[in-house]
């Protein structure tokens, strides 16, 4: 086999409860991930040494050297391995850079699956599981796809029935977000608040209008922790949101660490109005539809 191509989805967050400041520097979450059709494309070629090259979606912002998150997960499924293999790999990028849709997870975890293939390792599931936790708190989820509560750092994961399809607008913003320097605000405002901060658990009635389909219920639930820390570092988002509001969304809400911002549809009509509205509205460098849950990597 000469290459190997992955389409990988993008996520966003329907409930990210985050607890204190553990003494690794990460924080305790309920993590609740829902896979979304917006994809990146990850092609493995066979060579000698390791290489990437980014297209597409921002790509000017992605590091085509070993930080690269995709040549990173193949460095690492090689070391896992016990052999020096090479790869040469070409990422097409539609999920948005820093963008809170855990692109570069994505990648990762696409790169993880093309090289299993190409390399003819036949590693299962979970042997790449631990080599994605290591790579970052939201790669195990890309290997997975659907629906999934994550713990922990988000990298335990237990699968969540959901019924679906739900119907998704996307609003991304112009540059991104550290998602380091958004926990961090986080913290920064919770020790101004000087209030306990909870364990987190997740919301039954979330889950409940997962598994029932019920896309109203599911808006009125959706919540993420590190808004307002999004919102401090980039108050233009509030705007976007508000108008969200204003044009019937059944749920808005940042985006994990954002700055995307995602705005939950009754169908998928009224996702293409409101993308429509948001448009016109101008509040957002470029607007998508979308529907979840979908599956995840898989070879093309
Ligand atoms: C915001 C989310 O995207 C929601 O799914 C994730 O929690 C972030 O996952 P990620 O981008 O894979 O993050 P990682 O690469 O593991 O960590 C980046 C940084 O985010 C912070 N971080 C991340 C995960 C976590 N549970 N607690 C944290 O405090 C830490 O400062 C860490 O140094
Ligand atoms: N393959 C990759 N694709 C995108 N970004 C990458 C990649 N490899 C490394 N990066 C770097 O990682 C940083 C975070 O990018 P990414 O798109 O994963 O952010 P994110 O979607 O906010 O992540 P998350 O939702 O997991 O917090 C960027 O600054 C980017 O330069």
């Amino acid at each position: 086999m000469n290459s190997v191509t992955v389409r990988v989805p993008a996520k966003v967050n329907l409930q990210l409860a985050v607890g204190p400041l553990r003494d690794d520097g990460y924080h305790d979450l309920v993590n609740v991930f829902h896979a979304v059709s917006l994809f990146d494309e990850v092609t493995a070629a066979a060579e000698t040494g390791m290489s990437v090259r980014v297209e597409g979606e921002s790509a000017d912002q992605v590091p085509e050297d070993d930080d690269n998150l995709a040549i990173r997960a193949a460095v690492a499924l090689a070391r896992h391995a016990g052999r020096s293999y090479g790869v040469s790999l070409a990422i097409r990028k539609a999920i948005p850079v820093a963008g809170g849709m855990a692109g570069g997870s994505a990648d990762a975890a696409a790169a993880l699956v093309a090289c299993n293939e190409l390399w003819g390792l036949g590693l299962p599931l979970e042997d790449l599981m631990e080599i994605a936790a290591d790579l970052g708190s939201d790669v195990p989820f890309a290997l997975l796809g659907g629906t999934a509560v994550g713990t922990g750092r988000g990298e335990r994961l237990t699968p969540l029935e959901a019924a679906g399809p739900f119907h998704w607008v996307f609003a991304l913003a112009d540059g991104g977000l550290s998602t380091a320097k958004v926990y961090a605000e986080c913290d920064r405002i919770r020790a101004e608040e000087g209030l306990p901060v909870a364990e987190p658990r997740a919301a039954g009635a979330l889950l409940a209008a997962l598994r029932d389909g019920d896309a109203k219920a599911l808006g009125a639930e959706l919540t993420n922790d590190l808004q307002r820390a999004a919102l401090r570092l980039r108050p233009s988002l509030a705007a976007t949101l508000e108008a969200g509001r204003g044009h019937g969304a059944l749920g808005a809400l940042v985006s994990g660490s954002g700055p995307t911002c995602a705005f939950l549809a009754a169908s998928a009509a009224h996702a293409g109005e409101l993308a429509g509205a948001l448009r016109g509205a101008g509040v957002a460098r470029e607007v998508l539809t979308a529907h979840g849950p979908v599956p995840g990597p898989a070879v093309v």
